[in-house]
């Protein structure tokens, strides 16, 4: 508005710049909360929450089923820092996570953290809330090691329930949509993933995701997957009485039997 002022008088001009300038401030505070609510939206964040094992049970289905929710940011690979980068800062970290909003969790995985014992203060100095979410499948097949000698030192820093989380690896390849429906409640995020973004696939013979556009998403099983070795009758029967008790053990400090016969 193009205005005369020396036409008005003192008080008129005074009150006519006076509005301008509250309607200029009013516009700088917006332009600034749009900018500040620009950067609030899209930051990168240390996790909140990290998937620390056990390498070939499932861990890649897992951050690739919780990418599809969208209160969930995932890190892309494994940034290994809480072993093998140690010595790197904090903000490293930080740049290998995905960029968030404020109301997303922040998911990474490093397979083999498991037995990394010294992962375990570092990861509670960098945040003692976040949520640890270990993937377990047959010891005999997949692991040759038992879950039972490495957990209590999981769980006496980050207890279970409240803090750790153990998917069940097998139950996330025959019905995936069960153990993600856990993995939302742990982490408290709203229920989201369901049938209609996870399905079978009935070439492959495996769950996978379907993009909001609708394009199905599979992971590459024959690529990912462990060669099972073929193990003799006499050997397996062998390694399956050395696991028994140990299995059961596990079986009762996190609380579930995983059938592992
Ligand atoms: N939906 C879906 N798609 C593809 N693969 C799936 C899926 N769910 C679980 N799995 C099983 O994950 C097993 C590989 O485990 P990881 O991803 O943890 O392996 S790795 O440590 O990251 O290399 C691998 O196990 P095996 O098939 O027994 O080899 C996969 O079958």
């Amino acid at each position: 508005m193009m205005v005369d002022i020396a036409t008005y008088d003192g008080k008129l001009v005074e009150s006519i710049l006076g509005q301008r300038s509250v309607q200029e401030r009013a516009m700088e505070h917006s332009r600034a909360k749009r900018m500040l609510a620009k950067q609030i939206a899209r930051q990168r964040r240390l996790p909140q929450c990290i998937i620390i094992g056990v390498m070939k049970c499932g861990t890649s289905a897992l951050i690739s089923f919780m990418n599809l929710h969208p209160d969930v940011a995932t890190a892309p690979g494994e940034s290994n820092y809480f072993n093998n980068y140690y010595n790197r800062t904090l903000e490293w970290y930080r740049s290998q996570m995905p960029l968030s909003r404020a109301n997303q969790t922040t998911m990474s995985k490093t397979a083999n953290y498991f037995e990394k014992y010294e992962v375990i203060d570092r990861i509670y100095a960098m945040d003692p809330n976040v949520k640890i979410i270990l993937v377990v499948r047959d010891p005999v097949y997949i692991y040759r090691s038992s879950y039972a000698l490495h957990i209590e030192h999981w769980t006496r820093v980050f207890p279970l329930g409240a803090h750790l989380h153990v998917v069940d690896g097998a139950k996330l390849i025959s019905d995936p949509i069960s153990e993600l429906r856990k993995v939302e409640a742990f982490l408290g995020l709203r229920h989201y993933i369901s049938g209609n973004n996870i399905v079978f696939d009935h070439e492959r013979k495996v769950y996978c995701r379907v993009s909001r556009s609708g394009v199905k998403l599979c992971l590459d099983k024959a690529a990912k997957g462990v060669k099972h070795p073929t193990i003799d009758p006499a050997a397996e029967a062998k390694l399956r009485t050395y696991f028994k008790p140990l299995n059961q053990r596990f079986y009762q400090i996190v609380g579930h039997d995983f059938g592992w016969t």
